[in-house]
């Protein structure tokens, strides 16, 4: 017993001293580790929110975006969080766009009263002053501008009215070129898909509305020189990015069924059989109505009667021939074309395609492209075939004028993917139908936001080097090894081992 005292005197572990400094040096490290971890520690969530408006030719929606607001400069990280569809009251007309309005343009901006009330009560008060509000308008308005732009200066004026009284920064409210609509579609399918910040292979972007369709893509092989006026550059993220861009004014899907109707009813006044919709469909329809677009103004033929009956005769191979007619193969003076005389890279990689070739496919149940092309066709000959009061039993819940038309949408996408845009059998499955990434819609007007906030930087952003949790780690292992070596400092004040004593 005297001897384990006497070592526990001899022991300097045991000295106030050592005691003390030991105190210290837990309470230093402690010290520092609740220092590293708070200063560090990332700061409650707030956020930032933009709004657009997309004033299509069939529709308006509106988008809420949503971001950290300490990260105005990254990727990834700008999010839809609310959309809203403007409704129509007027039960005649079927969902229009602003375009519709331009024989009572006081309308068209408050139309948008409902919709901009909900945003009003999603984004927080003190975020409003700050919240950037933008409105595009596509191929709709791109129309009404070249067959009466004072009729479309009138409904802009309206809308601008209308936005204005809001509270939010309104920054503006205009048409956007067909190139701008298919590059920012293409932003924003890469930019959700996280391609772009990653500098990964893009996917191309296919948008099918109701006046216009885009399609954008990059091709190795394209420089732009060909066609400059379907080249789009970008930096983003420090890589160069060569766009192929086109929008086809007239082939969004009511007006290239406009335009096929209008081709068929060349034939002769009274009845045009159509195969594009399903035998026993039959309705009167107005020739000043068919008419009433510059797509089709041109053809109207002249001392026609009011109306004519449409009615259906469901044949897929018929219908896919009649669509033919209102593309243009033949003349190119490029190297290679699309249609209608346009310049066309080869394609290349993966596509999305959304708005309404999702809708079509999708009501089709032909999303799946793994399915052979030549199957595809089989289900759309078998669906068109199908009689109209079928059709009807089998959806009593979807809106009749979708209805008749899925035969011939399905179609003419079908014909504008392969003839078209000469997407083949094998290439076809590089397609995806698309609605929404990551819960965002697909379209336009995220890419649209992002360009005019300048949220993609054109060099990649500096990173933190190590994310927070790695960064309290190491300062805790270092703060525990200079501990020990502070420790390990005092060993000339250990016991020796040879004074050990032996306790027998
Ligand atoms: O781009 P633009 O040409 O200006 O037109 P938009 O923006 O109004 O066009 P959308 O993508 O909203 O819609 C494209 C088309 O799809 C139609 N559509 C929308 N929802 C649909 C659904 O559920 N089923 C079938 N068609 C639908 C709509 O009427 C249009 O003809
Ligand atoms: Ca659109």
């Amino acid at each position: 017993m005297s001897a384990q005292r006497e070592m526990k005197e001899k022991n300097p572990w045991h000295t106030p001293v050592t005691i003390i400094i030991t105190v210290i040096g837990v309470i230093a490290i402690v010290a520092l580790v609740t220092v590293a971890v708070l200063q560090n520690r990332p700061f409650p969530q707030k956020y930032k929110y933009g709004i657009v408006l997309d004033a299509g030719s069939s529709h308006t929606a509106l988008y809420i975006y949503e971001w950290p607001a300490e990260k105005d400069n990254n990727t990834g990280r700008v999010e839809q969080t609310h959309s809203c569809k403007i409704l129509v009251e007027n039960a005649l007309a079927f969902c229009p766009g602003i375009s519709s309005y331009a024989s009572a343009p006081s309308k068209a901006g408050q139309s948008l009263t409902e919709c901009m009330q909900e945003a009003v009560q999603r984004v927080p008060e003190k975020r409003r002053g700050e919240t950037p509000l933008y409105l595009g308008a596509t191929a709709g308005m791109r129309l009404l501008n070249m067959e009466n732009s004072a009729a479309s200066d009138s409904v802009f004026q309206s809308v601008k009215k209308a936005l204005q009284m809001f509270p939010f920064s309104y920054q503006g409210a205009r048409i956007l070129s067909g190139q701008e609509e298919g590059a920012f579609g293409w932003v924003t399918v890469n930019y959700l898909d996280d391609r772009l910040k990653q500098g990964l292979e893009t996917t191309g972007a296919l948008d099918l509305g109701g006046a216009s369709t885009q399609i954008s893509f990059v091709s190795d092989n394209y420089n732009g020189s060909e066609s400059p006026s379907n080249s789009v550059t970008f930096r983003l993220y420090g890589n160069d990015y060569n766009l192929y861009t086109h929008s086809f004014l007239c082939y969004g899907k009511d007006q290239a069924l406009r335009m096929t109707l209008a081709h068929q009813s060349q034939a002769g006044p009274g009845t045009v059989l159509d195969p594009c919709f399903h035998p026993g469909y039959a309705e009167i329809k107005n020739y000043s109505v068919l008419y009433d677009s510059p797509c089709v103004s041109d053809r109207k033929p002249q001392g026609a009667p009011a109306t004519f009956n449409h009615t259906g005769n469901g044949n897929f191979l018929e219908c896919q021939k009649t669509i033919k007619n209102i593309f243009n193969f033949t003349d190119c003076k490029y190297s290679r074309c699309s249609f209608n005389g346009v310049f066309q890279p080869l394609l290349q990689g993966p596509f999305g395609a959304f708005s309404a070739y999702y809708f079509v496919m999708n009501f089709l149940n032909l999303t799946d492209t793994s399915i052979p092309l030549d199957d595809v066709k089989e289900k759309l000959k078998r669906y068109c075939a199908t009689p109209w009061n079928q059709i009807r039993q089998r959806h009593p819940n979807i809106k009749l004028k979708y209805l008749a038309e899925y035969c011939f949408s399905g179609t003419y996408i079908l014909t504008l993917l392969t003839e078209g845009y000469n997407f083949t059998s094998e290439s076809y499955s590089d397609i995806k139908f698309i609605e929404k990434i990551k819960g965002s819609d697909a379209g336009w007007t995220l890419g649209y936001m992002l360009n005019l906030t300048n949220m993609i930087p054109a060099e990649a952003p500096d990173s933190p080097p190590l994310p927070h949790a790695g960064y309290v780690s190491i300062v805790t292992v270092i703060a525990v090894l200079i501990f020990i070596l502070f420790i390990l400092s005092l060993r000339p004040l250990w016991p020796s081992c040879s004074k050990q004593p032996q306790i027998v």
